[in-house]
């Protein structure tokens, strides 16, 4: 048969739903038998309290047992010791730590109160005596009696099974529809009623056990809730015997072999539509085990486990809880006294089934000092099968199942002194330690395993105790105690409440998440522009979500391993959103980034290209110029040339006129006496001359003139030699003639004359050709100007006239105008007006002055200097 998984569509076995019975039909009767292993017939019925409605069977075996010696209760002992605890206060506690409660119910029997078998209803307490052998050799005083006592968190005597119910599995289901997940164990000995009180008995309603009673409540509050709540109800039932685990819903073989974190793996749950499904399910799982165990010593563990899904009635999407009651039964091993094992003699009494011991094989693998040992294989008694193995199996099961109640507690004391540790700051020696920790070995045990839920800290557990009050069956109800005295040490929230089933309690995390989402998730969509989404937009929103998880996370009373990792699985989701969200912005800006970048590499290159192409202009203008400027040099050379030459011809022919007048008017001797000082002899021509008239003095007067208009190349030469001349409006300096006197009258004159063509324009605001800019107009034909301009340079600008500029301008006025806003400009541009208005004779000055150095130097080329 394939191997069924959970939640599979599998097609049911043929259960028909709509005949199912509302009561079971009746099963093979179990035989009860006595200590002495007789087959018991059916007694008469106990009469039960006027109180209950419903009774329990009469089948109830009546042993009548001679009653032991008397003797007042003795000392106190525990389980296993012999001494018991006080039992009340401890009850109390117990109950409030939420820990496994143990309620004891007493099959019906002559011998409770017979001082065998005694019941405190007040304080709950179970009260045995057992006979001690003592070392007296009086046979009277053998035996001595000693009691023990058993504290209970209820006890059940003469109880219906509806009262059963109530006090046992009311509270669990009605806990578990609200998500709290719940376990009832039913231990005892044999025949005493944990299958009646599971299951009921067959072939009566009325004695419907507290699995059928349980679903009926599971209906009942489904009905109540369905407005709020849609409930979904699952069941499976399996059997775990001899360490192998088989489907009773599928009746197959024992195929399940694994146990996952929601129970077996391959199990078969059906979905239960209604009660009588739910009873039908139960009652084909509980023929088909009758069917195929056939012999009476089979021993086998029942566990059923009743699935609770809680969805929202307006989306069935959305989970609201798991949640599941576990019904188990667990067997118990068959008396040593029963007819099932063999007798005195070493022969099984069936030899049909069970199969005769093999001869012990003894294997001396193991030699010490001490002796030589046999190996741990020889420890079996080699039943394969028959009463003895399943005995030994059953044993196991509850032996293992009782290591792990007590490591459990181990474990919390652990936990306990690591916790300490740490709190004394001594964290690492105890995160050292922890590796030794003694952990749950639940994986050992197959029953274990089916049961690890007892473990989780949150599952609400309730042993049920049977108690059979027959000496014959003291030893096994000790040990049935033994086994609830263990389980009510597990402690309440061992693992932090955490379980590995999906089954959670409070909020659950699909709610969180729906909150934060829809917390968040309007901010992400508003801000769903480049602006918004911001990298700090982005983390603020971030950190609100994880502060917003964080916060509620606490809130949450997460049982779900399972549950968890979706949740933290949801929440990744939702952060990998943000984050591509983040980076797809972040991707946008930097594409952005990079365009403007390309875009400001283009526009610079089209600048350099267009600077290249106003250098190239440049350059073709300046070799324009140039070509201009030695045209241009070459005229004036040949106008000098003409020039100068008709100044000869002309002083040759005044010459001549002038030697052909003297010849024709004055004797040559007296020519020669005057030349000497010609100086002198040109003033006393000037004074004598004075009163002269006629052609000659007109002719000196002309000369004169004409001395006076060719001054152009002598002012360069005289410009050379007098750097230090006054300029226009500033004070001569003091300089000396050359004969020593004062210079005074003519030679003044002549300075002035010579001064007089470095002229000094007004202010203008424009460039200035050959700085990189345009001449003004006033500028042309003067040497020397004060031209306000960018850029701050100063220098010669050489003009078609030929004439040379010197020009002034501001340095800096340009930048610091152009810098910053229009305010800034505007206070530029004042600054600039009063630093030019207060300097503005000094700066005419200047540039005449160094308009005179440069024209005495014969500077032609522009020179940049600063003047400021
Ligand atoms: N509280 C009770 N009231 C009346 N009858 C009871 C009660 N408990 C058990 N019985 C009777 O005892 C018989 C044996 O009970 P049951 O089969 O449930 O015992 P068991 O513990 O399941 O035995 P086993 O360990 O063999 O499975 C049943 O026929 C049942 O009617």
């Amino acid at each position: 048969m394939a191997t069924l998984t959970e939640g599979t569509s599998l097609t049911p076995p043929p259960v028909e739903r709509n005949s199912i019975p509302l009561a079971l039909p009746t099963l093979p009767p179990l035989e009860p038998i006595d200590h002495e292993g007789n087959r018991l017939q059916a007694v008469p019925p106990v009469p039960q309290p006027p109180s209950q409605t419903e009774s329990v069977s009469n089948e109830v075996v009546v042993e009548d047992l001679s009653p032991p010696t008397t003797g007042t209760p003795g000392g106190e002992g525990t389980l296993t010791d012999g001494v018991v605890a006080s039992p009340s206060t401890q009850q109390q506690q117990q109950q409030k730590s939420g820990k496994p409660q143990v309620i004891v119910r007493i099959r019906p029997s002559p011998n409770v109160g017979n001082n065998l078998f005694d019941v405190d209803v007040e304080t709950k307490t179970i009260q045995i005596r057992v006979d001690r052998e003592t070392k007296s050799q009086d046979p009277k005083h053998r035996l001595h009696p000693s009691f023990i006592y058993f504290p209970a968190d209820n006890v059940l005597e003469n109880s219906s099974q509806e009262d059963t119910f109530n006090v046992v599995a009311s509270e669990i289901v009605e806990k578990a529809m609200t998500g709290v997940p719940g376990m009832i164990v039913a231990v005892g000995p044999e025949v005493s009623g944990k299958t009646f009180s599971l299951f009921g008995l067959s072939g009566r309603y009325r004695n419907r056990g507290i699995i059928a009673r349980s679903l009926e409540k599971m209906f009942e509050i489904k009905d109540r809730k369905k407005e709020e709540t849609e409930f979904k109800f699952g069941m499976g039932i399996i059997e775990v015997r001899r360490e192998r685990i088989r489907d009773l819903l599928t009746l197959g073989p024992y195929e399940i072999n694994d146990v996952g974190d929601r129970g077996p793996k391959g199990m078969y749950i059906e979905e239960v539509d209604c009660l009588e499904h739910g009873l039908g399910l139960l009652l084909r799982a509980l023929i088909g085990q009758k069917l195929i165990h056939q012999e009476p010593f089979e021993r086998f563990h029942t566990i059923v486990y009743m699935d609770i899904v809680a969805v929202s009635p307006s989306s069935p999407d959305l989970v609201q809880f798991y949640s599941r009651i576990t019904f188990a039964e667990i067997a118990s091993a068959p008396d040593q006294k029963s007819d099932l094992f063999p007798s005195s003699s070493g022969t099984p009494m069936s030899t049909d089934n069970c199969a005769p011991p093999p001869p012990p094989k003894i294997e001396t693998k193991f030699k010490t000092k001490q002796g030589v040992f046999p190996s741990r294989r020889c420890c079996n008694p080699g039943y394969t099968s028959g009463p003895l193995a399943e005995s030994i199996a059953v044993r196991r099961d509850t032996f293992a199942l009782e290591q792990i109640f007590l490591k459990a507690n181990e474990m919390q004391k652990v936990k306990k002194y690591f916790a300490k540790l740490e709190e004394l700051g001594l964290a690492m020696i105890a995160s050292e330690k922890r590796r030794y920790t003694t952990g749950h070995n639940v994986r050992q045990n197959k029953l274990a395993h089916c049961l690890k839920d007892i473990l989780d800290g949150i599952t609400e557990i309730r042993i049920l105790l049977h108690v059979r009050p027959d000496k014959a069956y003291l030893r096994s109800s000790l040990e049935a105690m033994r086994f609830a005295e263990r389980a009510r040490l597990v402690p309440a929230n061992l693992n932090g409440g955490t379980s590995k089933r999906g089954l959670l309690q409070g909020r659950n995390e699909d709610q969180i998440l729906q909150e934060v989402i829809t917390n968040i998730a309007p901010e992400l969509m508003n801000a769903a522009t480049v602006e918004s989404l911001s990298s700090e937009k982005m983390r603020m929103i971030q950190e609100q979500a994880v502060t917003y998880f964080e916060n509620n996370i606490d809130s949450m009373k997460v049982c779900s391993k399972e549950k968890v990792k979706l949740m933290f699985e949801n929440f990744r989701v939702l952060w990998n959103f943000l984050w591509e969200l983040e980076l797809n912005v972040s991707l946008r800006k930097a594409q952005e980034d990079m365009k403007l970048a390309l875009a400001a590499q283009a526009s610079s290159a089209a600048w350099s290209a267009a600077d290249d192409d106003d250098d190239r202009q440049r350059n073709a203008s300046n070799m324009n110029l140039a070509n201009k400027k030695s045209t241009m040099r070459r005229i004036k050379k040949e106008k000098e040339r003409e020039r100068s030459k008709k100044k000869k011809e002309k002083k040759q022919r005044e010459s001549m006129e002038f030697k052909a007048a003297e010849e024709g008017k004055r004797p040559s001797g007296q020519m020669n006496g005057e030349g000497a000082p010609q100086a002198e002899g040109g003033e006393a021509r000037k004074a004598s001359g004075s009163g002269g008239s006629g052609k000659g003095e007109e002719k000196r007067k002309s000369l004169n003139g004409t001395q006076e208009e060719n001054q152009d190349g002598a002012q360069v030469n005289f410009s050379t030699t007098n750097v230090n001349a006054p300029f226009p409006g500033e004070s001569p300096p003091p300089t000396e003639p050359p004969g020593g006197g004062v210079v005074g009258g003519e030679q003044e004159q002549k300075r002035e004359s010579v001064v007089t063509p470095v002229t000094v324009i007004e202010r203008h605001s424009s460039t200035v050709k050959g700085l990189g800019g345009n001449i003004p107009d006033a500028v042309v034909g003067v040497e020397a100007a004060v031209v306000v301009t960018a850029p701050a340079k100063s220098g010669i600008v050489e003009q078609e006239g030929g004439t040379s500029a010197v020009v002034v301008v501001e340095e800096g006025a340009e930048n610091e105008s152009k810098a910053g806003g229009e305010e800034e400009r505007a206070a530029n541009a004042a600054k600039l007006e009063q630093q030019i208005s207060t300097n503005f004779e000094e700066m005419k000055k200047i540039a005449r002055r160094q308009a005179f150095h440069l024209l005495r130097a014969g500077v032609k080329r522009p020179q940049w200097m600063s003047l400021f």
